[in-house]
């Protein structure tokens, strides 16, 4: 009720424990508070906060325009309601190597399990898009050290993606996720990975976990959680398929009800009000409420 009983620090201590169990950790994007307790609801071990949702809700395209102030007041708001821990996208750390840190702090504050800083320049661009660019390696090594160095909490996961495998390509991307391992990063994030042989070269390359970004219509092939396992990949995350979902259920919908003039024809198709409650815990609020107003004539 109100809010989480796990405090970020279990959440961080947790995600590091499922991190390295040696079983896939499953994060799904959550793209509201809401939608981060169905996540838990449904069995997920992490939620994740995406760049790409955070600015699409917002009408924006994702090319860095939010801000860092943006970014924590979501995550924020979506960490608070789940005991999940959860994982955001930080970008690029929106600036120079001194933003980073203080994009480290400002989402420690948040109550987040940890982020990823990426390798692309300012402003950066969809992971999946062609025309993205990459900085220097000793660039995005002085961002991950800068990260590392502003953590409080020891337990806060600073993650590393790196871009260079679209830009240079993979034996680029190789050699910076050993430099970012060097700088002190806690998981790596290849980004668009095109098939699991890609996967299994970057396993072989890093000691710490790695990521796989399992987002649709992109440069990807969509591997399951099962073939993921296997491959030695520790996380996965579906950063915009809940949204995506959401966002097509809306406008099948929203046909409907222009085209027939009613929704009822839509009603099995809706989370039942009575769903909704269960999800919000509404009744415990109404306990609670029965509790303080005990006053009886
Ligand atoms: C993971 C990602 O950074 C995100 O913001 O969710 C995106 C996802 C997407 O645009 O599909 C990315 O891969 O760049
Ligand atoms: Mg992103």
């Amino acid at each position: 009720m109100l809010h989480a009983t796990v405090t970020a620090s279990q959440k961080r201590i947790a995600f590091r424990a499922g991190l390295s169990s040696g079983s896939l950790q499953r994060a799904p994007g959550a793209f509201n508070p809401l939608s981060a307790k169905l996540i838990e609801q449904q069995g997920f071990e992490g939620v994740y906060v995406s760049g790409a949702v955070l600015s699409a809700e917002l009408g924006l395209p994702d090319i860095g325009l939010t801000t860092i102030t943006e970014v924590a007041g979501r995550s924020q708001q979506i960490a608070r309601v789940t005991a999940l821990p959860a994982l955001v996208d930080a970008d690029t750390g929106f600036g120079e190597p001194m933003n980073a840190a203080r994009t480290v702090q400002l989402l420690e504050d948040a109550g987040v399990a940890g982020l990823h800083l990426e390798d692309q320049v300012n402003p950066k661009r969809c992971g999946h898009l062609d025309g993205k660019d990459v900085v220097e390696r000793d660039v995005a090594v002085r961002r991950i050290k800068a990260a590392v160095a502003a953590r409080r909490d020891p337990d806060f996961v600073i993650a590393a993606r790196t871009d260079a495998a679209g830009v240079h390509g993979l034996d680029d991307a190789i050699d910076r996720a050993k430099a970012y391992v060097d700088a002190g990063a806690d998981l790596i994030f290849p980004e668009a990975m095109r098939t699991p042989s890609d996967f299994e070269r970057i396993r072989a390359a890093v000691d710490v976990p790695i990521l796989a970004n399992m987002t649709e219509f992109g440069k990807s092939e969509l591997i399951d959680a099962r073939t993921l396992d296997s491959l030695g990949v520790n996380l996965v995350i579906y950063p915009v398929t809940g949204l995506r979902l959401a966002m097509k259920a809306v406008e099948d919908g929203l046909r409907v009800i222009a085209d027939d003039g009613t929704q009822e024809s839509l009603l099995d198709r809706m989370q039942h009000r009575r769903d909704l409650y269960e999800l919000l815990d509404y009744s415990d609020y109404n306990e609670f409420d029965e509790n303080i107003f005990n006053f009886r004539v």
